[in-house]
């Protein structure tokens, strides 16, 4: 069950959030986008290509901020990069030089909160970082290279890291779209397991709306450029969910519908005003 936060607010709250590259008379990537995020949700963003994706998620992680409106995590107004963020990439970008466990270990090394901790508690950190390796199917790699594993196998130990710190926010910008299709299915349920072992609050951008609806507790769809928020489907399948269940009518017919609502979203300027809410 999804629960706000303890004052009653949800963890995430965007309001009338509008960005603009390169100053106001720049491209304007988002306006006018609402939205809220429970805590402990895992949330998929999908919508047209250059729709804003990508700019929502820098938005809330601070690395960018609004031209216009406001983010609050956590119940803080976000005005610097947070800490709290964890973060995944279509590129696993490891580094190359460093064994998958000294990659886990990174973000420790770097968030000032960690250094400290990180030097006085060596051993436990090591154990935390071979626990997720375990929970992401890659126990006894920690010793490997980068190069030593597949692009799945990269893309996991991509996804522990993006947890060695306890993020309560996980950022994931497509992070399975590099993948053969098995893999990325594969990774589908190691994701949901990590979610539901952890926790954290998710948001998830896609393309593939399986994967969405796989993954999501609900889908949110965005308009094409300037994006925002047309359309919010509440995925009702309990979990965990197996790969079966993707063949399933109510399944496809969700990944159907959502397929829809992007086409409404690539015309949008037919429908400038409409936000539909569907369960
Ligand atoms: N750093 C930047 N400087 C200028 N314009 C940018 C910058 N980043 C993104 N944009 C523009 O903002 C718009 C939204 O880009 P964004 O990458 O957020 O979209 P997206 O939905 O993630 O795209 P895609 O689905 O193709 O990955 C696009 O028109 C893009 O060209």
């Amino acid at each position: 069950m999804n629960s706000l936060s303890p004052e009653g607010r949800p963890f995430a709250e965007l309001y009338d959030v509008a960005m603009h590259y390169g100053g106001l008379d720049g491209t304007l990537a988002l306006e006018n986008l609402n939205m809220t995020v429970n805590r402990g949700e895992l949330v998929a963003v999908v919508g047209p290509s250059g729709c804003g994706k990508s700019t929502l998620m820098r938005l809330m992680s601070g690395l960018w901020l609004p031209t216009d409106g406001g983010v609050i995590i956590d119940g803080k107004e976000v005005d610097q990069p947070l800490s709290i963020v964890g973060m995944a990439f279509q590129n696993p970008t490891l580094l190359p030089w460093r064994t998958i466990l000294d990659n886990v270990m990174l973000p420790l090394e770097v968030a000032t909160g960690h250094r400290s901790r990180l030097r006085a508690h060596k051993a436990e950190y090591v154990a935390k970082a071979q626990e997720l390796l375990e929970l992401v199917g890659l126990g006894g790699f920690g010793a490997k290279l980068p190069h030593q594993l597949s692009g799945g196998m990269q893309q996991r130990a991509s996804l522990c890291r993006a947890l060695i710190h306890e993020p309560a926010l996980l950022m994931l910008d497509e992070p399975f779209a590099a993948l053969d299709i098995f893999t990325r299915e594969d990774l589908w349920s190691v994701l949901q397991n990590v979610w539901m072992a952890r926790r954290p609050t998710v948001m998830l951008v896609t393309h593939d709306l399986r994967e969405a609806v796989y993954l999501a507790d609900r889908v949110v769809v965005m308009s094409s450029r300037p994006g925002r928020v047309i359309a919010e489907h509440i995925v009702p399948f309990p979990r965990p969910r197996r790969r079966e269940d993707t063949f399933s009518p109510e399944f496809n017919g969700l990944v159907h519908e959502l397929r829809e609502a992007i086409e409404v979203a690539r015309g949008q300027h037919e429908n400038p005003e409409g936000v539909e809410h569907a369960a």
